[in-house]
């Protein structure tokens, strides 16, 4: 029984999928303290939050069993992505979920701006009429600019495109292309500056967008602009946002989320001009329901089929790349594990390289594959895809990863090579179409290995005889050989053997086979049976 742990309000009906499956239980226990969270975090295996739960490197020392830290909305800035990732804990959020809902907010506290909604409600509750205090600007014909065009941005400019306005629109992933299809112009920070009558932010709160919106770009705003946040406290500076609304520069600004929350600045939340909600862009009955959805529906996938869709800490890939990587996906960290046991010992470098159509694809998941097959030998189950190159940095093992669109001789060609002083192991493997994973070098030897549970590899002299010897030693031992692959430099030279086996050949087998004339070295490989692929 997987135990689920929700620490914010969280829609009871966006959760039944968890509440109804048989391996979860969840406990709802919102407004938990951080003292009182740390106290428990330990007997859950995933945490479900929404903005207001701090999930900090101190709360997570405590998490040892957590695998899941799931946001059941956008930003995770509230949660050490870091210190999760350290440990190895999964971090998913619903992106998307709430973006109808956080655009029609904006929309709402653009328009409660140019028609000061609050102000004139406030004023007409109090028994007043005071028509001419509340003229207001229409937005039809006016300019908006957008910083930040990802989902919900470019939802807020179809609405506004709608009103007649036109739009520009900044973000560093903008085409000019893609901004032509949409009706809007693309444009600069400084553009959005000069031309704006209205601006909307719609970025993540990062090092770079911390503060975008401070003195020296409010001073370069065009006189009377309004602004509003719905994305993250901190993109806008709040106190040089007081500042221009004092001055006259910015007309008015609606904020729907604060440096810290619960906001606290009572300049800007006081001022007359300033229209606020407490971070109300995802409070919708549709975005609630559908953000706790998405993650229950996530969370039991991982536990259950090991599916990862929205990972914040891993390689976010499509659906078409999945398909293309699925196969490989096994074959890397075999490849790993093979290369490890190869070695014999700790790598300090890790050299990987695609070659052929898989170097196209982006391939960062197979690479965690790989560090995850190498590292476990050593770390055990610490290790997994979502911390494998933390821990390899961790050890002060160096890495190199290469790609060459060129083939290799097969369609797709990957290789793994660990260094540890003057020694080496390298595996190289491929995909054979039609015929599954296949091992095709070993140590530098051209070999032609399906990669299977028991696996043997001699070195030994090119001498008659060789194989002979060791079959029949093996044979001693009752153990039967599926298939053997010899490979050799020179005639009469360094040779390798490389032997699929039926079961185990350990000790005393590999004792035997170490005495035998002509035979350098014997080692046996195993691969966990839930690794190996069923043979086609
Ligand atoms: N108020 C709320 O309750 C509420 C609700 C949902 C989302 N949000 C917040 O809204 C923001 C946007 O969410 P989204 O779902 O659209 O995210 P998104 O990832 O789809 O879009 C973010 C966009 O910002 C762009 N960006 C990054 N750095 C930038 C920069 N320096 N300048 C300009 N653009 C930059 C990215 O390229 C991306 O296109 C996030 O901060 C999210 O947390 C708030
Ligand atoms: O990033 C988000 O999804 C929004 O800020 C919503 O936050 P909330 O879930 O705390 O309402």
């Amino acid at each position: 029984m997987y135990k689920i742990l929700v620490s914010d309000a969280i829609s009871d009906t966006g959760l039944t999928a968890l509440y109804e499956h048989p391996n979860f239980a969840v406990d709802k226990k919102p407004g938990l303290p951080p003292e009182e969270l740390k106290g428990i975090i330990g007997e859950y295996d995933a945490l479900i939050v929404r903005s207001q739960t701090q999930v900090t490197e101190d709360i997570l020392e405590n998490a040892d069993n957590l695998r899941v830290i799931a946001r059941a909305g956008v930003g995770v800035d509230n949660i050490d992505i870091q210190a999760a990732t350290k440990k190895g804990i999964i971090v998913i959020n619903a992106p998307g979920a709430n973006t109808i809902s956080a655009a029609e907010l904006t929309m709402a506290m653009m328009l409660s701006l140019a028609r000061n909604i609050p102000a004139a409600h406030a004023s007409t509750s109090e028994g007043k009429w005071e028509r001419n205090k509340f003229k207001g600007v229409e937005m039809y014909e006016k300019t908006l600019g957008v910083i930040g065009m990802g989902k919900i941005g470019t939802e807020v400019a179809n609405r506004a495109l709608s009103f007649g306005m036109n739009i520009l629109g900044y973000d560093p992933y903008l085409t000019e292309d893609r901004a032509h299809q949409m009706g809007i112009s693309k444009a600069s920070l400084d553009e959005i500056a000069q031309e704006a009558d209205f601006i909307t932010v719609h970025t993540p709160l990062i090092k770079e967008t911390k503060g975008l919106i401070n003195d020296e770009y409010l001073a370069k705003t065009k006189p009377g602009v309004r602004i509003i946040n719905c994305a993250r406290g901190g993109i806008i500076d709040e106190n040089a946002l007081v500042r221009a609304l004092n001055s006259g520069q910015v007309a008015g600004a609606a904020i729907d989320v604060f440096e810290t929350e619960p906001a606290s600045n009572t300049e800007l939340l006081e001022h007359p001009h300033v229209v606020v909600t407490p971070h109300l862009g995802a409070s919708t009955v549709e975005a609630q329901e559908k953000v706790a959805h998405e993650v229950s529906e996530e969370i039991i996938d991982i536990f259950e089929t090991q599916s990862i869709r929205h990972a914040v800490n891993m390689p976010q890939i499509s659906g078409e790349t999945q398909k293309k990587l699925q196969p490989y996906i096994d074959l890397a960290e075999q490849m790993g594990i093979l290369a490890i046991q190869l070695l014999k010992q700790a790598p300090e470098r890790v050299e990987i390289s695609y070659a052929g159509e898989i170097a196209m694809e982006s391939t960062d998941l197979l690479t965690r594959n790989i560090l995850k097959g190498i590292l476990t030998h050593h770390l055990g189950d610490t290790v997994n895809l979502i911390n494998a190159h933390h821990l390899l940095k961790d050890q002060g093992v160096a890495s190199n990863v290469s790609k060459n669109p060129k083939s290799k001789g097969f369609a797709s060609y990957i290789e793994v090579t660990l260094h540890r002083g003057d020694n080496k192991a390298n595996i190289g493997a491929t995909i054979l179409n039609g015929y599954g994973a296949r091992i095709v070098k070993m140590n530098d030897y051209r070999v032609d290995v399906r990669p299977e549970s028991n696996l043997l590899y001699i070195k030994h002299h090119d001498i008659p005889g060789m194989i002979g010897r060791v079959g029949s030693t093996l044979g001693d031992y009752d153990i039967n050989i599926g298939t053997m692959q010899v490979g050799r430099a020179d005639i009469g030279g360094e040779a390798i053997m490389v032997l699929t086996l039926d079961k185990k050949a350990e000790g005393d087998v590999l004792v035997g086979l170490k005495a035998l004339k002509g035979l350098e070295d014997a080692q046996y490989l195993e691969l966990p049976n839930e690794k190996v692929a069923v043979p086609n």
